[in-house]
């Protein structure tokens, strides 16, 4: 990849790469727009089979966040780290100490939390090194795992999508295909459950679908059978890619909601699936539910005002739709016209001096 090239094409300000070699941490922090505040996004540790599948990972998911964080309406820009590495195996404490070092050096431009890979636990070794960095212990005064916050928010999108396609967000009867029952999904499940759902899981975690079929009376299937179920809802919260050219002709639900980031294997599935007819929830809209509540630790974590943003992925989601009719374009494509727009606007909002801390003329004191 060339990566000026890329980062001018996609107008990201920064990338990072940290490595430690006594703790083994390589890491990279990509930083893709600060306009409405300091660059919020998780970090993931993965097996990465190559750098640069690592780069490209953290690039994409850092501009995921900007748009996400801007979308939700969060005063926050987006950024996302990826270190590399098995997160069952490759983590120490110095490695997660080295990170918050590194996220220190950024002096509050990139602000870090839980993404696949990383814990509550993880989070909370960085913080021994640093102020930036939120989802840690309640302890703390943290919010803690955002799953169940993610969770909720993908729930309360889902009944906004229910609503545009069976004129009613009621949940009772629906049958429900979720793709991977770990952290969020659990949670959602049991959202849904407890509204009168009926639950298809799959999952290559054979103990996750286990609990999901004792706990909510789910129906489970193999991992590669669940694209083609019998469903109203199809609720991906697994993988990242998995509306393509070989899961869209075995779709039969009428919705797609769930947790995944970046659910659209390449734009044009969007398309295909608009042609479809079927409603889909953008993801990044959907599944704010975690950054917003990690989001509230920058005033004080206070639960039922995080809950309160957290329910209104509700509106956020009826207000996606209104700008596709309105516009007569795919939902995919109109929450990123949302989200660009609010930059836009606040980019403009800002464009007048004002001095922040000192005003450089003060220098002159004491000459
Ligand atoms: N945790 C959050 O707060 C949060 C916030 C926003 C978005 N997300 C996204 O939601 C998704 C789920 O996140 P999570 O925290 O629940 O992760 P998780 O790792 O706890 O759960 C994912 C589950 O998917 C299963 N899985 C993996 N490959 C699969 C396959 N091929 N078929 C079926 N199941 C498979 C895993 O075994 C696991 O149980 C991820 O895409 C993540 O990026 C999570
Ligand atoms: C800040 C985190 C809670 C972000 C979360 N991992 C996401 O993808 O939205």
């Amino acid at each position: 990849m060339e990566l000026f090239k890329y980062m001018e094409m996609y107008d990201y300000e920064q990338v990072l790469f940290c490595q430690d070699k006594e703790s083994g941490l390589k890491a990279i922090i990509a930083i893709h727009d600060t306009t409405l505040g300091p660059a919020l996004g998780g970090t993931r540790m993965w097996m990465y089979n190559s750098e640069e599948e690592a780069l490209e990972d953290a690039l994409r998911l850092a501009r995921g966040m900007t748009y996400k964080n801007a979308a939700a309406g969060l005063n926050l820009g987006g950024g996302k780290t990826v270190i590399i590495g098995d997160p069952r195996k490759d983590k120490n404490e110095a490695m997660f100490r080295a990170f918050g070092r590194f996220i220190q050096g950024l002096n509050g431009r990139y602000i870090t939390a839980e993404d696949v890979g990383t814990t509550v636990a993880d989070m909370d070794i960085i913080y021994q090194e640093t102020d930036y960095v939120t989802g840690i212990s309640p302890e703390f005064g943290s919010s803690g795992n955002p799953s169940p916050a993610t969770a909720y928010g993908v729930y309360r999108g889902m009944k906004a999508a229910a609503k545009e396609a069976f004129g009613s967000d009621s949940l009772e009867g629906k049958v429900v295909a979720v793709q991977g029952v770990g952290n969020v999904a659990y949670h959602l499940c049991r959202h849904l459950h407890e509204e009168g759902a009926k639950l298809i899981v799959t999952d290559i975690n054979k103990e996750a679908v286990a609990r999901a079929v004792e706990e909510f009376g789910a129906k489970a299937v193999d991992p590669n059978d669940i694209y083609g179920v019998e469903c109203d809802i199809f609720a991906p919260c697994a993988l990242g890619g998995i509306i393509n050219d070989q899961t869209i002709p075995q779709l039969k639900a009428k919705v797609i909601a769930g947790s995944a980031n970046n659910q659209l294997k390449e734009p044009r599935h969007g398309d295909m699936i608009h042609e479809m007819g079927i409603v889909y929830a953008p993801d990044y809209v959907i599944n704010a539910g975690g950054v917003i509540n990690v989001a509230d630790e920058l005033y004080g974590y206070n639960r039922e005002r995080a809950m309160k943003k957290i329910e209104q992925i509700y509106d956020n989601i009826e207000k996606v739709f209104a700008i596709a009719k309105r516009d007569n374009i795919p939902t995919y494509v109109a929450a990123d016209r949302m989200a660009e727009e609010r930059i836009e606007t606040m980019r403009k909002a800002r464009s007048q001096f004002l001095q922040n801390g000192h005003h450089i003329l003060s220098r002159r004191r004491g000459r």
